[in-house]
């Protein structure tokens, strides 16, 4: 059989790392596939003198490459949503398969590509744009297929949890860590793509969709990123036995989907808490397995590209057995049976409650917010009193249980109007990730 055929569009990071990793293990890949796997071509700006690329053609008009004959599977890696759209596009219309690991570009256009690959009968396969290495995208539209998914809660960006840990471990400064982040080839190319989750939430939008079968609603997540976290909160947050870690959360309710993507208190008991660095974890509830938890690499060279080349193996199968009906549909549910389960607003979620308040230290202070709280049918759980700071101002803590975030914020505005409350309130949401 004559071999399948690749190019690799952008040699960046990950397809470099691709690149590498097919040439290194080719004998083992040949192994498991029964089919020889050649790159013809790659789509570069600058040559790349430290990779192997002899025989291979290199070129910068990319839309070109994606219309040669001898290309079977596209590999986008130049990331962004404007170019990658337009040769993802034209790719699909000559017929060939395509590997990304863009989430911004599958978040934003993916219902227009897939129907468009559907059509044309190619896939796109996409298990490096989310967590990287883990292989999540086959758990969940392969593994975990039998299962009505009833939520998920991820630690999606690894350029935030490696922050977010530094800062927690070393005491480091969130740009001094950032600019490493970016060095090890761990930020999006707009790192603040990273650290206000936006990345997140092009990563929960897909998981959501192949979790629920639902049209991707990137527009629809709730977003927060970790730019705004204080090491004061982080440190109360563990006096109060909780780890403080940005999660993407996607929620089946009865009357709608939650998807957000913020900061959030988790016990600090639970595996999840404990995911540290670069390193992502993804937890599903399903209804007949309960619980499963995945975890590895969320980001760099190696990790993407393992994900990368086990697509291309996925889709080197497909080539060879032509077998179009069995190939599990993009979104894991068959595309006319997508559900139009609304997502809901914001303030139609519900979560637990981290408050901190900066209070003057006189009493009946706490008695006046505990009122509030009690008259809007809230329950705290804990409350967590510091000793006198600056011009003898308190720091409060609150732990509430779970509320309407509409209700949340009708009783916030009322505690920031008490005279007594000096700053606005500081609210992280808390998720005790019960199964
Ligand atoms: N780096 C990671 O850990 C990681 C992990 C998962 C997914 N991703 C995704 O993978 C994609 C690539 O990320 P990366 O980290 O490799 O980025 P990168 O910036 O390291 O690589 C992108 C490469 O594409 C090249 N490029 C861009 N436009 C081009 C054009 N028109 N012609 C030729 N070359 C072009 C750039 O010069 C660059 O070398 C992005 O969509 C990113 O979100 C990255
Ligand atoms: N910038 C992304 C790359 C992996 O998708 C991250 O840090 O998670
Ligand atoms: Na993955």
């Amino acid at each position: 059989m004559k071999p399948v055929r690749l190019a690799i569009l952008g040699l960046g990071t990950v397809g470099g790392g691709a690149l590498k990793l097919l040439q290194e293990n080719a004998a083992e890949i040949a192994r498991r596939t029964g089919r020889d796997i050649q790159i013809t071509h790659v789509g570069t700006r600058r040559p790349r003198p430290d990779l192997n690329l002899d025989g291979i053609a290199q070129s910068n008009d990319l839309l070109s490459i994606v219309r040669q004959d001898n290309v079977d599977i596209v590999i986008e890696v130049i990331g962004g949503t404007s170019q990658a759209h337009d040769v993802v596009l034209e790719a699909i219309r000559h017929g060939k398969h395509v590997v990304t690991a863009n989430k911004a570009l599958l978040a934003e256009h993916g219902n227009e590509l897939f129907r468009e690959a559907e059509q044309h009968n190619v896939q796109i396969a996409f298990e490096a744009a989310v967590a990287g290495g883990i292989p999540i995208i086959k758990v969940m539209r392969e593994g975990l297929a039998a299962n009505k998914i009833e939520w998920l809660a991820g630690i999606i960006n690894g350029t935030g949890n490696f922050i977010l840990t530094e800062m927690r471990d070393k005491g480091r400064a969130f740009a001094d860590v950032l600019k490493e982040a970016q060095e090890l080839g761990y930020a999006e190319a707009d790192p603040t793509f990273d650290v206000e989750g936006i990345d997140a939430a092009h990563k929960l939008t897909l998981l959501a969709s192949i979790a629920f079968g639902i049209p991707l609603q990137f527009e629809k997540v709730y977003t927060e990123g970790i730019s705004k976290l204080t090491a004061q909160d982080v440190n109360y947050a563990e006096e109060l036995g909780y780890r403080i870690k940005h999660l993407g959360v996607a929620r089946r309710l009865a009357h709608g989907i939650e998807l957000r993507v913020h900061p959030t208190l988790i016990p600090e008991s639970r595996l999840i808490a404990n995911v540290n660095g670069v390193k992502n974890a993804v937890l599903v509830q399903s209804n007949a397995v309960g619980p499963t938890l995945y975890y590895g690499a969320g980001a760099g060279a190696g990790p993407t590209a393992s994900a990368v080349v086990a697509d291309v193996l996925d889709l080197v199968r497909f080539i060879s057995t032509q077998n179009n009906a069995s190939y599990v549909p993009h979104l894991a549910f068959q595309p006319d049976a997508l559900a139009d389960t609304p997502i809901l607003a914001a303030d139609q979620m519900t979560t637990a409650y981290y408050l901190r308040l900066d209070a003057e230290d006189h009493p009946g202070v706490l008695a006046e917010v505990t009122s509030i709280l009690s008259r809007a049918g809230i329950n705290i759980d804990a409350i967590l009193q510091k000793p006198a700071q600056d011009q003898g101002r308190v720091p409060v803590i609150l732990l509430t249980q779970p509320v309407l975030e509409a209700k949340m914020n009708d009783a916030i505005a009322q505690i920031e109007q008490l005279a007594a409350i000096c700053a606005p309130v500081v609210r992280i949401r808390l998720e005790t990730l019960d199964s």
